[in-house]
């Protein structure tokens, strides 16, 4: 659990459009990472590239490297499927299965990796998933309700749970706030807080406020000019990107300046 990962110079592709280039960082496990830039500057493509989902769009690529504990994801006999097991996505919009209850919205992933569990077994799973979550007060009277009937911040939390319930070594969250209101967003970022003893995360964040409160590290991407590529300016601790950062384009976004 809670794995370092490590990009070396990679080049990000969708078919012949170079869209982000020359990322090279190191990714601290039990941290939050903050990746924060101006629209359009790659943030969610890299971050897609960190479990390989970027290589669901046709014809998408990457050159470079990301090693997770130096094992190279990209390695030739490495599948795919099984990185994305190990490097769990929680996405901008709360997506859990509309139909399922919402025990099995959690134990979906698992029962899906073809895990063969007793009831019991099972019934722990999900309940240890929804208390990190910190779902489980709220939901413990109505498991087998389905997910779709919670609120978005509810939602949200339950994604959270389906995605450690199958025990990942990193948590990937593409603008998990973004359709919450702020006192789900403050739930989010409180979790976001206590997973971090156990896990690596790495969050793209449009809020630099939110940035500020959760993570340790901070990422400033940005564009040098539009059709240009994108890439990563600085990455320093959260407290030095927003008091001193070296970059004069970092500062000129986070004061506002642009963007
Ligand atoms: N599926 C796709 N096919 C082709 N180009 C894409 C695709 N998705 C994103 N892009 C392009 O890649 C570049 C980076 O986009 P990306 O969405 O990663 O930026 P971002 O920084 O996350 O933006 P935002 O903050 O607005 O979400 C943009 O030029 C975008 O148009």
């Amino acid at each position: 659990m809670a794995k370092r990962i490590e990009v070396k110079g990679l080049d990000i592709y969708y078919d012949k459009f170079l869209a982000v280039q020359g990322v090279s960082m190191t990714i601290r496990p039990k941290a939050v990472t903050a990746l924060i830039g101006p629209s359009g500057c790659g943030k969610s493509t890299f971050l897609r590239t960190l479990n390989r989902m970027h290589e669901l769009v046709p014809k998408a690529r990457v050159e470079g490297k990301v090693l997770m504990d130096d094992q190279d994801l990209y390695g030739a006999n490495v599948d795919p499927v099984s990185v994305r097991r190990h490097i769990g996505m929680v996405f901008q919009r709360p997506n859990p299965f509309p139909t399922m209850s919402i025990y099995d919205n959690v134990a979906a992933g698992v029962k899906l990796n073809s895990k063969r569990m007793k009831r019991a077994d099972l019934d722990d799973l999900v309940e240890r998933s929804l208390k990190s979550a910190n779902l489980w007060e709220e939901v413990k009277d109505r498991l087998g309700k389905p997910g779709s009937g919670l609120s978005g911040g509810q939602q949200q939390r339950l994604c959270i749970a389906r995605a450690i319930a199958v025990q990942p070594d990193v948590l990937l969250m593409d603008e998990p706030c973004s359709a919450l209101d702020p006192i789900s967003t403050q739930a989010i970022e409180d979790l976001m807080l206590d997973l971090k003893s156990q896990y690596t995360i790495v969050i793209v964040t449009h809020n630099m406020q939110q940035a500020a409160r959760v993570s340790d590290v901070t990422g400033f991407f940005n564009l040098k000019a539009v059709g240009e590529p994108g890439g990563l300016v600085e990455i320093d601790d959260t407290e030095t990107i927003f008091s001193t950062p070296s970059n004069r384009a970092t500062e000129d976004y986070i004061s506002g300046r642009f963007g």
